[in-house]
């Protein structure tokens, strides 16, 4: 063990996640490279440590701390240099000398106990000297506290945000109720923070600890899609997370109850356990609803007549159904319009549009993914925006608060008709945003296909909707689109149906290649990708989405992502690369941000490199390519969609992904020119008939399938949807 001291001249290298540190230090005997765990350091202090010298392979001789202190600089030299450093903002050299010439020793003793003081020194007006004493007071408390969390484990970039929210209470936090953690910072879940308690000493009985799983149990299954969680559920669930049994568990709940973190509602003597937020939101949600299915008396005379001249303008005949939607449309305030690919949704909302005009009305067209409003416009003529820009996202508010809207109760949605198409993608989050913007007078009517897969957040809002019986639901079931002509709609409703397709790829849009293993779906699927669906299609290879059930596994996400940027988008000296926490993003890479963020912005420049427009706000689905990685701002700018750049600072990289290949539940609501699927193997929780019914009707020209026959049959087959526990229905049913 040897001994080392000196100060921080340059930090080479610093390891956000676990502190790791390259650093020089300028020591009495000249300079040396110093490495470890170092959880907070500024250049410019003086460091005390322990450890050896190491010969490393690369980089040669350095010496690896195995503990260290930071020493208070004591005499004027050492203060002088720490405030030369550039530690304090507003301070550099020449000012730091003049101060330290007027303070002397005392300097670091008036900057905490006299800071007007400061002033005294030319340069330095009141207010900056003020400015200095906080952000000294700062560094020495920061310092403190990532001392004190680093001894609990807890990394510099958590420790940060821990500071940022509690200040000095964290301390008191960290030593009675870590659990706390889990519930107020982002990143920190239920795990990280019983390591945290079990070091802090918690016994494993603590009502802490059970009420923490309780919580994060009920906050795990709304990431898989649940509202509530039944009891036993529920207590299953936590009892598992701590080995206790449920019985202990349940003992609980009231506690939890009393607090008003938990709602229970009893539903056919089943009690159904919510986190209050989503209890409010869903009965909110049900309440507003009904409120909005309003009667709009029309004489049947007025709105025959209206029909029959849209029908006399077009050149084919309504059927009944579709008569029906515009019908009820006209005197409804709620209709849900559900039928699969080619039934003829987009034609009924098109007459409902025609209508609505003949009434002078004020019509409204939103869909939940840039995408779908995109089809949604190209298909109507109107604009249709995201649901999200209907609601005007301000940035600044986390997700999952639903008050990040500057649409709401109080600055209502202008409209006389809100139409939502892709209704199936909207999760109950969202679903209670919109309706809080509606007033009652206004018509809704929602368009979707109820068998897609559900939304990728909480709830179940369209099924719901359409199972509670609470409203007029027209279920548009003929198809329209040429069958002969499209294999992808035929399958489609024949997969929908449970009925085997035909894999004998006699036909213009639907393939299907055998292959029995990793190796050779992997090749044919390189080939399709990269040369024959752009050629065959006439499009670019990234214009061709691979969609997989599966994260992980050799045909999952990250994988196949791995394969396909090799090939679509190799290295090369002239593309700058960053790594990643999924993998290396390149310039040039095909990517999706992964995660809703009303932050970022975004901004359209013209050929010059102005500015044309400005917005707010990225989400979860959104397609783009990097355009630039900067390693000297630390920023990746991605372009998206209708040509918006974003700059990703490297701190916001965890919201990005590889794109070349999704998974079929990210996928929903877009459509691509081709889709390729590899369907090998999958537990059948996941591959289910939905699955395969979704990523078919993803494909506009072309869909092909590589892997096995069984497989293909195996999901059409297998209709064990994934139980939803989402009360919305019985909440519609009940009327409340
Ligand atoms: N009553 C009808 N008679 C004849 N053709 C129709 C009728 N209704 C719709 N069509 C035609 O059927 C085709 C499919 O209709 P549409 O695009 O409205 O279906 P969709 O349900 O919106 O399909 P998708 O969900 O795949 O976009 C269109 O070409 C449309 O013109």
């Amino acid at each position: 063990m040897a001994h080392l001291e000196g100060y921080v001249s340059h930090i080479r290298f610093h390891n956000e996640e676990n502190g790791y540190t390259v650093m020089d230090i300028e020591t009495t005997h000249g300079d040396e490279v110093l490495v470890g765990n170092f959880h907070y350091i500024n250049e410019g202090e003086y460091i005390c440590a322990e450890g050896e010298y190491v010969d490393h392979p690369a980089h040669g001789p350095q010496y690896r701390m195995t503990s260290y202190t930071v020493k208070e600089p004591e005499d004027k030299a050492a203060m002088e240099r720490y405030l030369a450093s550039g530690a304090i903002k507003g301070m550099g050299a020449a000012l730091a000398a003049r101060v330290i010439k007027k303070f002397k020793g005392n300097t670091f003793d008036i900057i905490e106990s006299e800071p007007e003081r400061l002033a005294e020194v030319k340069g330095i007006s009141l207010k900056k000297a003020m400015d200095i004493a906080v952000q000294f007071q700062e560094k020495q408390e920061m310092r403190h506290a990532m001392m004190f969390l680093s001894e609990y484990g807890i990394t510099s970039r958590f420790a940060v945000r821990i500071f940022e929210e509690y200040g000095s209470k964290m301390y008191d936090i960290l030593k009675t109720n870590p659990y706390k953690l889990a519930e107020d910072i982002t990143g920190i879940g239920f795990r990280a923070a019983d390591a945290i308690a079990a070091k802090a000493g918690i016994a494993p009985d603590s009502d802490f600890r059970v009420c923490a799983a309780i919580l994060y149990a009920l906050q795990q299954a709304s990431l898989s899609g649940h509202v509530y969680l039944p009891k036993d559920v529920l207590c299953r669930s936590a009892g598992q997370l701590l080995s206790m049994s449920p019985e202990f568990i349940e003992d609980h709940l009231m506690e939890l109850v009393l607090d008003k973190k938990l709602m229970i509602r009893t539903v056919n003597e089943e009690e159904h356990v919510y986190l209050s937020s989503y209890y409010f939101m869903e009965l909110n949600t049900s309440r507003m609803l009904l409120n909005l299915d309003l009667e709009f008396p029309m004489e049947k005379g007025a709105y025959g007549k209206r029909i029959s001249e849209l029908e006399e303008s077009m050149d084919f005949q309504l059927d009944l159904l579709q008569k029906q939607a515009v019908e009820e449309a006209l005197t409804k305030g709620v209709v849900v319009v559900t039928g699969g690919p080619g039934t003829g949704k987009t034609t009924t909302i098109n007459l409902m549009i025609r209508c609505f005009e003949m009434e002078h009305m004020d019509i409204v067209l939103a869909a939940p993914t840039g995408r779908a409003a995109k089809r949604m416009t190209e298909a109507t003529g109107y604009e249709a925006k995201t649901i999200h820009r209907l609601l005007e996202v301000s940035g600044g508010i986390e997700e999952g608060s639903s008050s990040h809207f500057e649409k709401n109760e109080e600055n209502p949605i202008e409209a006389d008709v809100v139409i939502l198409d892709e209704m199936s993608m909207v999760d109950i989050h969202l679903m209670y945003s919109l309706l809080k913007a509606i007033v009652p007078g206004t018509r809704l009517i929602l368009v979707g296909d109820s068998n897609q897969l559900p939304s990728v957040g909480p709830g179940n809002v369209l099924k719901d909707i359409i199972d509670s019986e609470a409203f007029s639901v027209v279920r548009l079931s003929k198809i329209y689109r040429q069958a002969e002509s499209s294999h992808i709609v035929l399958n489609a409703h024949k997969i929908n149906a449970g009925e085997l397709i035909t894999l004998n790829n006699k036909n213009k849009d639907f393939f299907f290649f055998e292959k029995q293993d990793v190796r050779s779906v992997m090749g044919a699927l390189i080939y399709l990708v990269k040369t024959k669906l752009p050629e065959y299609i006439g499009t670019s290879p990234f214009e061709i989405q691979v969609l997989t059930p599966m994260r992980k596994g050799e045909l999952g996400v990250e994988h196949l992502n791995e394969v396909l940027q090799y090939y679509l988008n190799p290295a090369s000296e002239s593309k700058k690369e960053k790594e990643g926490r999924t993998g290396v993003f390149r310039e040039g890479d095909k990517v999706m941000q992964v995660k809703n963020n009303y932050k970022l912005e975004w901004k359209i420049t013209n050929a010059k490199g102005f500015s044309v427009e400005e917005g707010l706000g990225v989400f979860n689905g959104d397609m783009g390519v990097i355009k630039q990685i900067n390693t000297y701002s630390e920023r990746i700018t991605v372009v998206f969609d209708e040509n918006r750049e974003v700059e990703y600072p490297y701190s916001n990289l965890d919201e990005l992904e590889l794109a070349y290949a999704i998974t079929i539940h990210k996928s929903q609501g877009s459509e691509y020119p081709a889709v390729v699927l590899p369907l090998l193997s999958g537990p059948p929780i996941l591959c289910n008939r939905n699955l395969l019914y979704t990523a078919i009707t993803r494909a506009q020209k072309c869909a092909a399938i590589v892997g096995k026959q069984s497989m293909v049959e195996q999901m059409i087959h297998n209709e064990t949807e994934q139980k939803r526990y989402s009360g919305l229905n019985e909440c519609l049913k009940d009327g409340i």
